[in-house]
């Protein structure tokens, strides 16, 4: 059946789906931001062997001897991000228990060997501040003048970064978290970095990605990480490296 525009109603329920469906999206980030808090995880890893487990075997892994926890919400939680790809759902038979084991997606979540995950990328992306920011993306059309990030908090992103140490440190896991493993696999397979004597890396964060060009190519005399000073403070000094440093 048409309606006036020549719309037929099951196409309009379905646009009307999409749209409520669109209007709901902030669930997956939201929960993606949950599990990475509850170090969901990490638990479900369990060194490698990822067994699925229950929603309450998961939860006595992140809660530990104090217990308690609500397996009912984390279950919701888990049944949202299967849909999305980060969990797997192994249903009994009967249908009476659901269990999760980690997709692909799910393990970049993991803590590797150095303390890193793309947790922290998942975090600095929804903390507070950027939060606030984002209910302003209509005042960039409006008044683009400010952005809406200093709308929002009162100044630009990283100043407002450098001042709290918390925000700082979660930048830095962040970029780590997600730029090694990137790096990696960029190192295998680039091959301009030969003849260069000086590498500057500009927004070169903690400093992880030059350390790991200057660690593969040593021709390399000179790294310099140029990045600002409240960042390269906290960044690990560099062998054959300088943070900010114009020799
Ligand atoms: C998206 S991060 C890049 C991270 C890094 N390149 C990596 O791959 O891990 C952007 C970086 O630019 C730095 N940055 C922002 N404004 C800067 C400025 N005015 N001068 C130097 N660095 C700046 C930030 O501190 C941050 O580390």
């Amino acid at each position: 059946m048409e309606n006036a525009n020549g719309e037929s109603s099951n196409n309009n329920n379905i646009a009307r789906l999409a749209i409520m469906e669109l209007a709901n999206m902030i669930s997956v980030p939201m929960s993606l931001n949950a599990v990475v808090k509850l170090k969901v995880a990490d638990a479900i890893w369990q060194n490698g062997s990822n067994a699925p487990l229950s929603p309450v075997e998961i939860l006595a892994k992140i809660r530990g001897p104090q217990g308690g926890g609500d397996p009912e919400n984390l279950q919701r939680i888990l049944r949202m991000l299967t849909s999305y790809g980060v969990f797997k759902e192994h249903v009994v038979d009967d249908g009476s228990q659901r269990r999760y084991s980690l997709t692909e997606v799910g393990k970049t979540l993991v803590t590797d060997e150095n303390g890193l995950s793309h947790g922290s990328y998942v975090l600095q992306h929804h903390q507070d501040a950027l939060m606030r920011a984002w209910t302003m993306v209509h005042e960039a059309v409006n008044d683009s003048s400010t952005e809406p990030f200093v709308k929002a908090n009162g100044e630009p992103a990283y100043n407002y970064y450098g001042k709290n140490s918390e925000m700082n440190s979660l930048m830095l896991n962040a970029m780590s978290g997600v730029s090694v493993p990137f790096m990696k696999a960029i190192l295998g397979g680039y091959d301009g970095f030969q003849g260069v004597k000086t590498l500057v890396d500009v927004g070169g964060s903690g400093g992880d990605c030059l350390k790991m060009i200057l660690e593969k190519h040593t021709n390399i005399e000179l790294g310099i990480n140029f990045d600002l000073p409240e960042v390269v403070e906290k960044a690990p000094q560099i062998p054959m490296g300088a943070n900010n440093m114009d020799r």
